[in-house]
């Protein structure tokens, strides 16, 4: 018999359900409390309801379960004082989409070292979400893997779909069953209608092939996500925060009848991935807000301990709490960022009201 599937796989290995997952590492009634008040208070700042704005703030990814939540402890201490003006969500992403190859996050590939010891990057990526919701901080997460929110999304506040996938149908699809608003990248070309068209593709019920919490493969059924907005990350073209494409991207939601409100990454293609140009991003953005602007919801900020990045590899030789994706603004400038956008949203309602 002539053999014709699987010429090219190496292996398959069973993962536990998604249900054994969960059972095993509980969320718990007080931090799914937590996500569902933020989700709740998140979906009322994209609308315009609550005035403060969104900041989706952490490192580029989680490599280190240690150094996320010293990252954690310093963020939620720095925030404590700031929730009239702003809605905290820690950047806590485990999954990386690569422009070819790479190391593609803590699930994938959690020893950084070619292993992949998916099981184990699973178990810990949650132990990692629920230690950060005890520390009071919600947390947001890229979702890549199609199969991967069944283990972890009870506990994710907010979700985005990245700037190599907003046209994937496969996306599209994922995020209309996901309980939580998602933001829709521009596409790595700075195309922002395929951002658009994915939030409204989102909105609608969707059928399509899945897994349940048993881990069988499913078709899967959804309402539709009315929840979800698009995010301008710059593009191979320039940055896209400036207040002109903010006002383009803005016209182009109200033709599609959405709301005219976005989110800013002042990160990838609005920073060309550099850390000190990320914080003049932020400043900039921070100086609109207080002048009034009210169509940006939310930014965005990739922050770490230690600003910069090295480049991947065994964790005993790596600099702490220091990137090894995407360059990320540093401690010590983040606490003087994070005064700066608190400072903008009190001013920008101190001359609405
Ligand atoms: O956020 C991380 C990166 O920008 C994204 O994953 C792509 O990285 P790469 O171009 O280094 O592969
Ligand atoms: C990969 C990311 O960004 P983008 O999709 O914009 O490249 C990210 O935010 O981690």
């Amino acid at each position: 018999m002539t053999v014709t599937s699987d010429l090219r796989i190496t292996s398959f290995e069973a993962l536990p359900t998604p249900t054994e997952v969960r059972t095993e590492q509980p969320l718990g009634e007080e931090r799914a409390a937590l996500v569902a008040a933020s989700r709740r208070a998140a979906r009322e700042v994209l609308t315009g309801a609550d005035d403060r704005l969104l900041l989706v703030i952490g490192p580029c990814s989680v490599h280190d379960p240690e150094a996320a939540l010293d990252y954690a402890r310093r963020l939620s201490e720095a925030t404590r004082d700031m929730d009239d003006a702003l809605l905290v969500v820690m950047r806590v992403y485990f999954e990386k989409p690569r422009t070819t190859i790479g190391w593609k996050g803590l699930i994938n590939d959690p020893d950084i070292d070619g292993g992949h010891d998916v099981r184990r990057g699973l178990r810990t990526a949650r132990t990692v979400l629920l230690d950060v919701l005890s520390l009071g901080l919600p947390v947001g997460c890229e979702f890549l893997e199609p199969t991967s929110p069944q283990y972890i999304a009870d506990a994710v506040t907010w979700g985005a779909i990245g700037a190599r996938t907003p046209e994937s149908q496969v996306h599209r699809q994922l995020t209309s069953g996901l309980s939580m608003p998602v933001g829709f990248k521009n596409a790595t070309d700075g195309d922002v209608q395929v951002a658009i068209d994915g939030v409204q593709a989102s909105s609608h019920p969707q059928v399509f092939f899945g897994i349940d919490d048993d881990g069988r493969a499913a078709v899967v059924g959804t309402t539709g996500n009315p929840d979800c907005h698009i995010i301008l990350r710059g593009g191979r073209g320039g940055p896209n925060y400036d207040a002109g494409s903010v006002r383009d991207a803005l016209t182009l939601l109200a033709k599609a009848d959405r709301p005219k409100r976005l989110v800013v990454d002042a990160s990838h293609g609005n920073s060309g991935k550099n850390h000190v140009r990320q914080a003049e991003v932020v400043r900039e953005v921070a100086a609109r807000i207080a002048d009034g602007d009210t169509g940006i919801a939310g930014l965005m900020v990739e922050s770490f301990i230690v600003p910069g990045r090295q480049e991947p590899g065994p964790r005993e030789t790596l600099t702490y709490g220091q990137s090894i994706t995407d360059a990320c603004v540093g401690w010590d400038e983040t606490e003087r960022l994070l005064d700066v956008l608190a400072e903008a949203v009190r001013a920008r309602r101190a001359n609405a009201g």
